[in-house]
């Protein structure tokens, strides 16, 4: 089941903090670019990302419960690309990790279904990310895909891009904030779980007020981007966990992969590795201190 293998998995690691695999040609330390490029061709750009996603997971697999990948960064090189986007995900369930496929899908219901059937009829996915703009028809064929709890959706709530407070903090006729009001649609889904729902939703890091708000309201995991290079603290992120310490999965990308640039580091999977061990101190001390 979802929910136990993620608490089973943090518990052990003593980790809720997520890799992001998001390869870019900026991101590819020299040696990997003069060992890959000859043409610089969509083939070599892939082969030198999986190359790169190994390492970082080698490097990771102890420390963190789950990877998360996002589909943009391979769609980007066509089908190669897509081969390593999967390839990765397999590779990170090979390792013992729980995986997101972070593809943000959402559209009328015959095409969710589609999209809901090909990301989690895969066995190395075990979360997708969901668009809820479409409303529940839209939603539920993702809902149904996951029923019984043994994968899990993160529904986008409230983004962690600056912009996000265009829509998302619209005010409806009753006082709320629009977001709220896809919180409670995230809800209806929810089910009747004892501890957490296999259905979550994804929070930004750097909004500590909506956290507060959307803890309350939500019995699903909080997926929390926005740590590390979109300036998102650890101070805030804490109150996406519940006063027992769970409850959030806190994701870094550029961070953590990009570390090695900051501390002129050539072995780019022992600084991801640092770079992890820094963030999961730093979330883990925040924890501890509590929430008011
Ligand atoms: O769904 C997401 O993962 C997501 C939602 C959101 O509100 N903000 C956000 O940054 N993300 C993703 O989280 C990752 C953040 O990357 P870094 O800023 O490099 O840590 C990217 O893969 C984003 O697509």
């Amino acid at each position: 089941m979802f929910i136990e293998k993620l608490l089973r998995e943090i518990k052990q690691k003593k980790s809720p903090c997520v890799v992001g695999l998001d390869p870019t040609l900026e991101m590819m330390p020299d040696k990997l670019k003069r060992k890959f490029l000859v043409k610089g061709d969509e083939k070599e750009i892939a082969q030198m990302f999986w190359q790169f996603n190994k390492e970082i997971i080698d490097y990771t697999a102890e420390l963190t419960p789950c990877i998360k990948v996002q589909i943009a960064f391979y769609e980007r090189f066509s089908l190669p690309g897509l081969e390593v986007f999967y390839k990765t995900l397999d590779y990170g369930k090979e390792k013992g990790l729980m995986t997101i496929a972070d593809v943000k899908r959402g559209d009328i219901g015959s095409t969710a279904k589609a999209y809901a059937q090909g990301f989690l009829k895969n066995p190395s996915i075990d979360s997708i990310t969901v668009n809820p703009y479409f409303g529940s028809d839209g939603l539920l064929p993702f809902v149904e895909e996951t029923k019984g709890g043994e994968k899990g959706l993160f529904i986008l709530v409230k983004t962690s891009n600056p912009s996000s407070k265009e829509l998302q903090d619209l005010i409806t006729e009753d006082g709320q904030f629009f977001y709220e009001k896809v919180a409670d649609l995230v809800s209806s889904f929810e089910g009747d779980f004892s501890e957490f729902s296999h259905i979550g939703s994804v929070v930004g890091g750097t909004h500590k007020e909506h956290l507060k708000r959307l803890r309350k309201k939500l019995k699903g995991f909080i997926l929390v981007p926005g740590y590390g290079a979109q300036g998102g603290k650890a101070e805030d992120i804490k109150y996406a966990f519940n006063t027992d310490g769970f409850g959030a999965l806190v994701c870094s990308s550029r961070g953590i992969t990009e570390y090695y640039k900051k501390i002129g580091e050539e072995n780019y999977g022992l600084a991801a590795q640092i770079s992890l061990k820094n963030m999961i101190a730093d979330i883990n001390r925040e924890i501890e201190k509590g929430v008011e």
